[in-house]
């Protein structure tokens, strides 16, 4: 075994929704190790998705003893890996056993719409009884969906945790057994692999980072704590929750594997974590995350911004316990990759995702064709959970190309549509947009998003944002290489390679009235399943 050389890295876990990376950073952001593995989704029923919580935790632990063994292979030693940080998919929802520390069911994952009776429920609750938001004073109807935003950040949907919970609840007598008994552990994806890393049942620690608490309906957005009112409003006791941690501090240790005895520094959820790792830090900087979805995230600093048009408000980072949480508003588009995805595994249109590229490019246009990619309804800025997926405008004259084509289309009006929201609510409008997820892998893609969207769309030749991300909150929180989240100047060496910008070319004319056709499409799609699954 020749001798391995020691350096200073910095890890990160990325967990996302189909795929977990592990990849190893030096200080400028290079990539000095990785490795990435699919896992499976399962898709029990119409509206379903769920992951098997043990094999998102087998799978991480893989990517780390693999991207550990590929790191002494370019001769470094592992313990040149001086801190981690994990950023993962957010609303999805594990509920485990505090005696066993074995998950009671599977996840259900966010894009999963099951919950749409459970919704209605509490649509109904507030409209009646209301919220309490002072000791004897309750908030019912238009005022009660107001006080819920004003909390939280958030409205009722499918898409958010406490939802997905009060449904295993309610749904699984396992879940309910162990809510009753005091036995039952909540957690997003960071909270249950954290729980895992450093123990499991054996001293494990319970903690959940507070970007991944803002996706649950039961934070309180400005006090960063659980809301005793929304805890009382949906029925769960306090102890199954995590205690609450900022998105940069040492939160524990790994207690096993290649990196035993590393400190875990950064927590983040993905789409923050992007957002962190394109250095997205102040006020009107922006980002959008193509992957299974695509979350375009705004930084309002440390203003709360409330959105009037379908946007989310949400915590962007936390820079450390007790610090001033930065604040950003969200569009959630719920199908962009997935629906590249759905054409090559139950379609069988292209072979491989990069396919869909050459696919689409045979066709100069879709040849009338529109695709609401409404699979578990719309989420922003549409916001119906009763749309269902719509193909439109098909004729003997349409081809797979067509369709390939009008998929990529789907995400990029749905982008458009969110942007027109974020420049109503935030009254600025954003000259071009910095991408990077899976999808902008294609470049037809990027061509297509610019065109159809009429923006400049700048792609970062480095795109691993996401695991940067929590890269840099880790590493912050020992501060190595100097890095300190509240000072972003100190991360100014940090992703300095170059970018590629894709420009519109297509007429204004024909981008309009393309986008007027989708709005139609869009409403065609609208309220079509009224609850036929539950
Ligand atoms: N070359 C490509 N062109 C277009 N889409 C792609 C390409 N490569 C991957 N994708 C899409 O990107 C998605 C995966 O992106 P990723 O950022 O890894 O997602 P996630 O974090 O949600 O698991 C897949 O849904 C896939 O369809
Ligand atoms: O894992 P991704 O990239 O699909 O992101 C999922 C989001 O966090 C869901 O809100």
């Amino acid at each position: 075994m020749p001798i391995l050389k020691q350096g200073e890295f910095v890890g990160s876990l990325d967990c996302g929704t189909t795929s977990v990376r592990f990849i190893v950073f030096d200080q400028y952001a290079n990539i000095v190790s990785q490795h990435q593995s699919e896992f499976p989704q399962y898709y029990p029923n119409p509206g379903w998705h769920e992951h098997d919580p043990e094999e998102i935790q087998e799978i991480s632990e893989e990517c780390i003893t693999q991207a550990c063994a590929k790191l002494e292979e370019a001769g470094w030693a592992k313990e040149s890996v001086k801190v981690i940080g994990i950023t993962n998919q957010r609303e999805t929802t594990v509920a485990w056993s505090r005696a066993t520390g074995e998950p009671l069911c599977k996840a259900i994952v966010w894009t999963d719409s099951r919950t749409k009776n459970t919704v209605a429920h509490f649509e109904h609750l507030l409209a009646t009884t209301g919220i309490e938001v002072e000791p004897g004073q309750f908030k019912t109807g238009e005022e009660g969906v107001e006080a819920l935003r004003d909390i939280t950040g958030l409205k009722l949907s499918t898409y958010f945790s406490g939802i997905k919970l009060r449904w295993m609840i309610d749904n699984y007598s396992e879940v309910q057994k162990a809510h009753d008994e005091d036995d039952l552990l909540f957690g997003t994806i960071e909270s249950w692999v954290v729980y895992n890393l450093t123990g499991g049942v054996q001293g494990g620690i319970h903690v959940g980072e507070v970007t991944n608490a803002s996706r649950t309906l039961l934070l309180n957005l400005r006090k960063l704590t659980w809301d005793e009112r929304l805890l009382t409003f949906f029925d769960f006791r306090q102890s199954i929750l995590p205690k609450l941690v900022s998105s940069s501090e040492v939160y524990g240790h790994l207690s096993h594997g290649p990196l035993k005895g590393v400190p875990i520094g950064g927590l983040i959820g993905d789409q923050q974590g992007a957002l962190v790792g394109n250095k997205c830090l102040c006020q009107g900087e922006a980002k959008c995350t193509y992957g299974t979805g695509a979350f375009l995230l705004f930084c309002t600093g440390k203003d709360i911004v409330n959105s009037g048009h379908g946007l989310l408000s949400t915590v962007a980072y936390q820079p450390g316990p007790g610090a001033a949480p930065v604040y950003a508003l969200e569009g959630s588009i719920g199908v962009a990759g997935s629906a590249i995805k759905w054409l090559r595994d139950s379609m069988g249109f292209i072979k491989s995702a990069s396919e869909i590229n050459t696919l689409a490019a045979s066709v100069p246009d879709t040849g009338g064709v529109y695709f609401v990619t409404a699979f578990s309804g719309l989420l922003a800025p549409y916001w119906d959970p009763g749309a269902a997926g719509l193909l439109i405008g098909l004729s003997s004259y349409t081809t797979p190309a067509h369709i390939a084509r009008a998929t990529m289309e789907a995400t990029a009006f749905q982008t458009r549509a969110v942007l027109e929201s974020m420049k109503l609510d935030s009254r600025t409008k954003l000259e071009h947009l910095k991408v990077d997820g899976g999808m902008t892998n294609g470049d037809v893609c990027m061509e297509i998003l610019a065109d159809m969207g009429g923006f400049d769309v700048v792609r970062p030749d480095m795109r691993e944002s996401t695991a940067l991300g929590s890269a840099l909150l880790a590493g912050s929180a020992i501060r190595l290489f100097g890095w300190d989240m509240s000072k972003p100047a100190t991360l100014a060496e940090v992703n300095t390679k170059g970018s590629r910008t894709f420009n519109p070319h297509m007429p204004e004319e024909d981008r309009e009235k393309g986008w007027t056709a989708w709005l139609r499409a869009v409403e065609r799609s609208k309220g079509w399943d009224e609850g036929v699954y539950e």
